[in-house]
């Protein structure tokens, strides 16, 4: 299968691959496989017999190829640390909203070199686990000045940016009119840099009259609308995001069967509200784990992210997230591999081709086929079974992001 013809630019087969795991109906899940990346997109799939000449090329001898990772859920701009307030959880103390406070006053305090390279060093750690594509959020500064700079240090390095200013209310602060200035000067101060607004819809946190008038400000911006939702207990978040189209609903522990159906249902006949489990966060918050098995039974679209962040999750690695959502979850192999590839591609609208508002075009994420960006990762194994079979092992042999080898092997001309 192969590209329409571009102008000619560095081409790199990609052979030897045991096991190729495309997220390509077609496609599926080859064996004794090639890949051919040309630029920063995938140029041609099939079989390594037909593979065609290139510039340089690599033999990974029999490894397993598969998707990076894309990682729809994070929380990457904070200063501090909050390991005393996890040790204390691990000794039974409750998770509370208010934690998120303690990231606040640190995040207030760096300086913003800081603040670049903490999100610097995590995200070349998610990369190095196999990430090749990262979203994250604004959340922890909370004042028009804070939240602004937190998504000019999340632009450019994230490849997409969601605005939380409503994430807690700060302290001092009265709660309708905090809502005010998040719904307005906030807002539009931050929106020329993000792509989508989120809202912690929770008790402790935001209510649902709260969430929804961050959320229609955000809609009349024409900007897309994320909630953090039935984390902590039962709640309002899913039905909101589904009712305004959200693109995603994250965290979704606390679901009854009414909920898990509309989430399905929202995909009948168009584009619907992604159900993001956080794999990682319910095991460090001692909560139960999404019912990912139930809503993907359903029909639901279900992403598997991190949720990295101090409080809830300090974990960048989605090879964890995935080995847990098949261990504990109840998810296939496959299952696990597509909702943490193509799962977060389709969360963050990025599974389709996209053009920039400023024309620059963005290839899709989440599968190996003609046309996609080139974000590949090669396992140290013969097949992705071993990510669960394997857990805890650091099995990332090589990865590619967006044509380029970032990390491993390299191809030799
Ligand atoms: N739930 C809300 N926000 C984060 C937690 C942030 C924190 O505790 O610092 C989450 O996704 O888990
Ligand atoms: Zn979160």
């Amino acid at each position: 299968m192969a590209a329409p013809a571009g102008p000619p630019r560095r081409s790199t087969l990609i052979t030897g691959i045991g096991e190729l795991t495309t997220n390509d109906d077609e496609l599926g899940r080859m064996r004794d496989a090639a890949v051919v990346l040309e630029g920063d997109a995938i140029a041609w799939v099939g079989s390594a017999a037909d593979a065609p000449a290139t510039d340089e090329r690599v033999d990974v001898a029999g490894r397993a190829v598969l998707p990076g990772w894309v990682d729809s859920h994070t929380h990457l701009v904070f200063a501090g640390d909050r390991s005393a307030e996890f040790e204390a959880r691990m000794a039974g103390a409750a998770y509370a909203a208010g934690g998120i406070g303690v990231t606040v006053a640190a995040t207030r305090a760096a300086s913003d070199a800081e603040l670049a390279a903490n999100l610097d060093r995590l995200a070349d750690e998610a990369l190095r686990g196999g990430t090749t594509a990262l979203e994250t959020k604004t959340g922890y500064g909370l004042t028009v000045a804070d939240e602004l700079r937190s998504a000019r240090i999340a632009a450019g390095r994230a490849d997409s940016v969601t605005f939380l200013g409503a994430h807690l209310v700060p302290a001092g602060a009265e709660a309708d009119d905090y809502v005010d200035l998040v719904a307005g000067a906030m807002l539009e101060a931050v929106a020329p840099l993000v792509d989508a607004v989120d809202v912690f819809c929770e008790r402790g946190a935001f209510d649902e009259p709260q969430s929804r008038r961050v959320l229609e400000a955000a809609r009349a911006r024409g900007l897309a609308l994320r909630v953090h939702g039935n984390q902590l207990g039962p709640g309002p978040g899913v039905r909101l995001a589904v009712e305004l189209g959200a693109l995603s609903v994250d965290h979704v522990a606390f679901l009854d069967d009414d909920e898990v159906a509309l989430l399905a249902d929202s995909w009948q006949g168009g584009r619907g509200t992604v159900a993001t489990v956080l794999p990682a966060c319910d095991l460090s918050t001692r909560m139960p784990l999404a019912p990912a098995r139930r809503l993907l039974d359903a029909g639901a679209v279900v992403a598997i992210a991190t949720n990295c962040n101090p409080g809830t999750s300090y974990t960048t690695s989605m090879a964890f997230c995935v080995a847990t959502a098949v261990l504990q979850m109840g998810l296939t192999i496959e299952e696990a591999v597509r909702a943490a590839t193509l799962g977060g591609a389709v969360a963050l609208d990025r599974d389709a081709p996209r053009t920039t508002a400023g024309g620059r075009a963005l290839p899709p994420l989440g599968r190996i086929r003609p046309g996609a960006r080139a974000d590949l990762q090669v396992l140290d194994a013969p097949s992705i079974a071993h990510l669960a079979y394997r857990p805890g092992v650091p099995l990332v042999h090589a990865v590619w992001r967006a044509g380029e080898p970032v990390v491993g092997q390299r191809p030799i001309p």
